[in-house]
C-alpha cells in the first residue's frame, strides 16, 4: 500500500494555480525527488502532504488517511521545512537528547553528532553554528528518530559536497529500511546519487520528464 498519495491535487494561490490537478504516489522504500525552477510549487506540494496547506480540491492520504496534524501523525512523519526554532539555551547535544528522549531512542546521542558531523560543535549553541552546520542540526532532528516518511525541502541546502553524499547515503539507507521520502530539491547529483525516482514540476504540473538540454 503507498505511504503517499496525492490524487488530482490543484492549488490557487495569489490568483494564480500554483498546482494543477498534481498525481504522486510514494511507496514504502521509495525516494520520490521533486525538482523544478524556483517558485513552481514544489514547497506547496510538500506542504499540501504535510496537511499544512489544504489544497483546493483534490486528495492527499498520507500512512492511510489525511494528513491530520496531531502528536500520532507527526511521531510517524519527519518534516524539514523551514529552518525550525532553536532554544538558544541549550546546546546542540541537549537539541538531540530532548529529540531522542521524546521519540524513545535509545541509540547514544554521540552517534547522531557523529552522524551529522557535530561532535566538535556539540557543547554549542545552535545560534552559534555556521549555516551548513545548523542545517546539519535540522536534518539530524528529523532524521535522528523512528518516522516512516520524510518529506524534505531542499534538505541540501547550504551543505558542502561531502555532506551531501553522506546525506544521499544517509537516505538510501533509510528507503533500504522500508521508509518513504519524498523532497523538493534543486541537487541532479542528489537524486541520481539517491537512485531516486525524478519527477519533474513545470506550469503546476508533476511530470516524468525534465528539461530539454539545449
Ligand atoms: N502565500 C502565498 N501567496 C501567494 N502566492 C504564493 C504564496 N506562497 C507561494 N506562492 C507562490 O506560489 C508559487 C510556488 O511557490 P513554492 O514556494 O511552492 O515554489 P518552489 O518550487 O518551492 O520554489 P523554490 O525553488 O524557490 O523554493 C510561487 O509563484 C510563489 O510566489
Amino acid at each position: 500500500m503507498p505511504v503517499v498519495v496525492a490524487r488530482d491535487l490543484s492549488v490557487q494561490l495569489g490568483g494564480g494555480t500554483v498546482l494543477d490537478r498534481v498525481h504522486l504516489t510514494a511507496d514504502p522504500g521509495q525516494i520520490v525527488a521533486v525538482q523544478g525552477v524556483n517558485g513552481c510549487g514544489k514547497s506547496t506540494l510538500l506542504r499540501c502532504l504535510s496537511g499544512l496547506l489544504r489544497p483546493g480540491s483534490g486528495e492527499v492520504e498520507v500512512l492511510g488517511g489525511p494528513p491530520s496534524g496531531d502528536p500520532a501523525f507527526w511521531r510517524q512523519v519527519g518534516l524539514l521545512a523551514e529552518e525550525p526554532a532553536w532554544y538558544p539555551g541549550l546546546t546542540v547535544r541537549e537539541h538531540l537528547a530532548l529529540v531522542a528522549l521524546t521519540h524513545g531512542v535509545t541509540t547514544p546521542v554521540d552517534r547522531a553528532l557523529a552522524d551529522f558531523e557535530l561532535t566538535a560543535r556539540a557543547a554549542a549553541s545552535p545560534l552559534a553554528l555556521s549555516a551548513g552546520q545548523r542545517q546539519r542540526l535540522a536534518l539530524a532532528a528529523t532524521m535522528a528518530r523512528p518516522s516512516r516518511l520524510l518529506l524534505l525541502d531542499e534538505p541540501e541546502q547550504k551543505l558542502d559536497a561531502g555532506f551531501r553524499d553522506r546525506l544521499a547515503a544517509m537516505l538510501r539507507a533509510y528507503a533500504h529500511a522500508g521508509g518513504t521520502v519524498v523532497l523538493a530539491t534543486h541537487d541532479a547529483a542528489l537524486v541520481a546519487a539517491m537512485d531516486a525516482t525524478a519527477l519533474w514540476m513545470r506550469d503546476g504540473r508533476l511530470t516524468r520528464t525534465g528539461p530539454v538540454p539545449a
